[in-house]
């Protein structure tokens, strides 16, 4: 695999303290943020470490289940439930070295919980969580609003995790421990390149285990980033990571950038963490029903719902068209052999 080129970029930390007090200050550092690097790190958010791990200790007892009790919670079409090695990401043609459980708020997830007699408080627990993350959103909601010259509670609105209509996601992610003795094959990430299609994400690390590299401020030259200057984000305790999403960047127009970024597998034993890795991405997704578009109005409004489902149908043509244009590489290759 050609060798990534990195560099030591530093992405803006944004504390939310005094919020009520600092709002415009905080609207001026996020929208700075977004319209320039897509990324940065919040603190002072109002979530504690203690929080943060129990939440990461809870998501451990899930993944530490038999598969053949996470299969009773399967993936949906409605984007929840638990995939295990099933993610194929359009930037490398393979799957992701991972599993991970989709969660929501409201009617989607019918069905998808485990019952307390499997995983005894799991679903309130990821509740309160979820609703701890939801609050953290909604400052950056309002903020992400005013900036773009809406009323302060527009976005807010849209993201209603309180109606049957939401569709926001807390994605609990493990990636599993990589062999230090088996040299890591071309185009194995343990997350692909990609781009969030979500509004804002929010991304929990767990300190000492690293592996986020983001490409910052869509100054990518080619496909998917490969091939252009990643830069590695350490975890830091109690700092959640957040990037812009296509649905934001669309809805302000492109004023706000959404970002590359993927998960590497450790390949250095200098420097590469190789043991387990948890992490947790929430994902503020548009209501069904919510109204998409920008104050200038570049692009046609559309709603949550058909957002969702274009987002999904250009994540499978871009599949469709690497696992083509890997298959004929597959062909070039086998007729020089036979020509050999
Ligand atoms: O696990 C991570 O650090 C990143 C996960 C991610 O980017 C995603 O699930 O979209
Ligand atoms: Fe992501």
């Amino acid at each position: 695999m050609a060798p990534t080129k990195y560099a030591d970029r530093s992405i803006p930390k944004i504390s939310l303290h005094d919020f009520e007090s600092r709002v415009d200050e905080i609207t001026a550092q996020l929208v700075h943020a977004a319209e320039t690097d897509g990324f940065f790190g919040l603190i002072n958010h109002g979530i504690s470490e203690e929080e943060i791990e129990n939440m990461f200790e809870t998501s451990a007892a899930f993944f530490a289940l038999p598969d053949s009790e996470k299969a009773k919670v399967p993936f949906t079409t409605k984007n929840a439930g638990w995939e295990k090695n099933a993610q194929v990401r359009p930037s490398t043609g393979q799957p992701d070295q991972k599993e991970s459980y989709q969660m929501q708020f409201g009617a989607n997830m019918d069905g998808l919980w485990l019952p307390d007699s499997v995983l005894p408080s799991f679903k309130t627990t990821a509740l309160a969580f979820m609703h701890k993350a939801q609050a953290v959103s909604e400052k950056l909601m309002l903020c992400f609003a005013r900036g773009l010259g809406f009323p302060d509670s527009y976005f807010i609105d849209a993201h209603d995790v309180s109606r049957p209509e939401s569709q926001t996601v807390l994605r609990l992610l493990h990636y599993f421990e990589v062999d230090r003795s088996v040299p890591v094959p071309d185009n194995y990430y343990r997350a692909g390149a990609h781009v969030d299609w979500d509004f804002v994400t929010l991304l929990f690390q767990r300190a000492g285990q690293s592996g986020l590299e983001i490409c910052p401020g869509r100054e990518t030259t080619t496909a998917f980033a490969i091939g252009d200057t990643w830069t590695k984000v350490d975890p830091a305790p109690g700092e959640i990571v957040c990037n812009i999403g296509d649905l934001l960047m669309s809805w302000s127009d492109d004023r706000f950038k959404s970002t590359f970024h993927r998960v590497k597998t450790p390949c250095d034993p200098e420097v590469d963490y190789y043991g387990p890795r948890y992490s947790m991405a929430f994902f503020n997704q548009p209501c069904t029903d919510a109204c998409i578009q920008g104050p200038l109005k570049k692009y046609p409004m559309i709603t949550g719902k058909e957002f969702t489902e274009r987002a999904m149908q250009r994540n499978f043509a871009a599949l469709k068209a690497k696992r083509e244009a890997m298959e004929a590489v597959r062909q070039d290759a086998s007729v020089a052999l036979a020509v050999s």
